[in-house]
Parts: structure tokens; C-alpha cells; sequence
């Protein structure tokens, strides 16, 4: 019997800075005929006409109009990360093709990142490893006081997955958890990790010592912590995010930063990533940056290429996806 050809997945590149894992081939290569951008714009438009579904990996490739247009049979894209910010919903629902994410792959590792964040700023971790690994610098340790998160208070803003996750993993370090979120959390769930809701915003910040981002970036929460949220801030307080760089104002941070507003700042995503080498926020010592390290682990990026999998799968087969992105 002839073996039944496999469905076309188009997929940036594989290997190098944004192709998918090489790792992940021989897995998606089990599922797919696994054609690259490059084999695809060389192939004069034969290839169109095969390719049924993307991979989206690492925000590539861009989908555009163009792509779209050029590829007749394409049923479903599928993202390798929760956030889909980078992707015009609409327009892509306009060609009929439907979009999955991968919130359940990123939740815990990106929650985990969250928390390396908070404790590496209230313990000084990098200025510790600085001065630890520096030849000029004077290793006197018992000056480096730093914060405990023991018992200081943390708000979550945005309680979605992650930042359940980030709760759980806060009630472990006995902190207070307070939250704002849409819509409020069940009850049981909230007990479960001890969060109190905050309906405003406002209550949240000025209550905290440490503020943690974890929502999706949408038009609603384009720019939500500014100049007037971070004034409303503890000035012994450090801000955290782990979710998308235009959440946050960031020249109003910068002056915030500057001025002694609040105490710290420690970023996995900022806007653009990655920064400017002259920007103001790398010369700013109560900082700490990272390169958007949220979910990027072993485990993890093979959770995601499977959730990307049986979501495809199930398109491709008429079926609901497990994590279907609609848009609005
Ligand atoms: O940035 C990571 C994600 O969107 O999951």
C-alpha cells in the first residue's frame, strides 16, 4: 500500500537564530513535509499549492498579506508561544485560516522566570555575580543587604495561566498575592493560592513591593503601567515583566528608574528587543535584563512544538484545536 502523503508545513528556516529547534525535526518531521521559507520562495509557487499549515516560530516567518495570498490551501497557523501579538488575527481570519497558540506549554517556565527575576533583584543576584567575578572589585559581601520576599507583598497583573502559576509559586515564599485581572478568578481558585483581587489597579500598585506583568499585550493594555501608575508605586517597590515590552511606558520607566520613583526594575521583554546598545535603560544600575528568556527551556520549547502539532493536526482534520486565538 502506498503511504499516505504527509500534510506541507511551512516553517521559517531550520536551525540557525529563527528556524525551529533542530531538535524538533525528526518530531515534525514524523507529522509534516517540513518545506523552509527559502525552499518555498525558490520554488517559483509550485510549493503553494501544498502548504496547508505554518509554524510560527519565534515571530517568523512574518505573516503578511502577501504570504497569505500566495498560499491557497493554508488552514491553520500555529504559534510557538502564548502571546500572539505579533500576528494580525483578523487578517489572517479573512483568509479563512484559523490560528492556534501554545498557552499551556509556556505557563510554568515562564512563570519560573518571573520569580528568577523578582529574587534575583531583591537579592542582588547580578550585582553579587559582578562583583564575585570581577578582578577590580572589592569582594566585601556583608554591605550587599538586599530585600526578602518572604513576606512582602506581590501583585499580579494578569491572572491568567502564568500568573497562576507565579501565585503558586509565591505562596510557597509565604508572600501576600494580591491580583487584577479582567475578569476575577473563582473563588476556590483564589483560595487555592491565596490571592486577594484588586478590582482597581491602583489598590494593587500602591499596596505591592513587588509588581509582576503577565498579561497578553492587546490595545488594552498597550502602555498600562505609565508615568501615573509608577507614581502610585512604592518608591521601595520593583516592577517586573515577563509579558510583552509595550505593556510599559518606557520612557516613563526610565524617568521612574532615574528619579527614584521605584526602586527597580527587572525585564525579560522590552520594547524594541533587542534594545538599542545606547539606550538609556542598559546604563541604568537598578535594572536587570534579560534577553526574553520566559518559556526558553529543553522541556518547554518541545512542549510547545507538540501543543503546535496537535493543533495543526486538528485543523487539518476539521476538528476544534485544543488552543484556538480568535480575533478580539
Ligand atoms: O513570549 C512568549 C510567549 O508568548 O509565550
Amino acid at each position: 500500500m502506498e503511504k499516505p502523503e504527509l500534510p506541507v508545513l511551512l516553517v521559517n528556516e531550520v536551525g540557525g537564530t529563527l528556524g525551529v529547534l533542530e531538535a524538533h525535526v525528526p518530531y515534525l518531521k514524523k507529522h509534516f513535509h517540513l518545506i523552509t521559507m527559502k525552499e518555498f520562495l525558490e520554488s517559483k509557487d509550485c510549493l503553494s499549492i501544498k502548504i496547508e499549515a505554518i509554524y510560527v516560530w519565534w515571530h517568523r516567518p512574518i505573516i503578511d498579506r502577501e504570504l497569505l495570498k500566495s498560499l491557497p490551501n493554508l488552514k491553520v497557523i500555529a504559534n510557538s508561544g502564548a502571546g500572539v501579538d505579533h500576528l494580525d488575527l483578523k487578517l489572517i481570519a479573512e483568509f479563512g485560516v484559523r490560528t492556534a497558540n501554545a498557552p499551556s506549554a509556556v505557563s510554568s517556565s515562564t512563570a519560573d522566570t518571573g520569580m528568577a527575576l523578582m529574587l534575583a533583584a531583591a537579592r542582588r543576584l547580578i550585582e553579587g555575580c559582578q562583583v564575585t567575578t570581577s578582578p577590580d572589585t572589592e569582594y566585601f559581601p556583608c554591605n550587599m543587604l538586599g530585600d526578602e520576599v518572604t513576606g512582602a507583598t506581590l501583585g499580579i497583573i494578569g491572572m491568567g495561566s502564568i500568573g497562576y502559576k507565579i501565585a503558586q509559586r509565591a505562596r510557597a515564599f509565604e508572600m501576600k498575592i494580591l491580583y487584577h485581572n479582567r475578569n476575577r478568578r473563582r473563588e476556590d481558585e483564589e483560595l487555592a493560592v491565596s490571592a486577594c483581587y484588586c478590582g482597581k489597579i491602583e489598590d494593587l500598585l500602591q499596596q505591592s513591593d513587588f509588581v509582576m506583568l503577565a498579561v497578553n499585550l492587546t490595545p488594552q493594555t498597550y502602555n498600562l503601567i505609565g508615568e501615573k501608575e509608577l507614581k502610585l508605586m512604592k518608591p521601595t517597590a520593583t516592577l517586573i515583566n515577563i509579558s510583552r515590552g509595550p505593556v510599559v511606558d518606557q520612557e516613563a520607566l526610565v524617568e521612574a528608574l532615574q528619579a527614584g520613583v521605584i526602586k527597580g526594575a527587572a525585564l525579560d521583554v522590552t520594547y524594541p528587543e533587542p534594545l538599542p546598545r545606547d539606550h538609556p535603560l542598559l546604563k541604568l544600575k537598578n535594572v536587570i535584563l534579560t534577553p526574553h528568556l520566559g518559556s526558553r527551556t529543553h522541556k518547554t520549547t518541545r512542549m510547545i512544538t507538540e501543543e503546535a502539532v496537535e493543533n495543526i493536526l486538528a485543523a487539518l482534520c476539521g476538528f476544534p484545536m485544543p488552543s484556538e486565538v480568535f480575533p478580539d
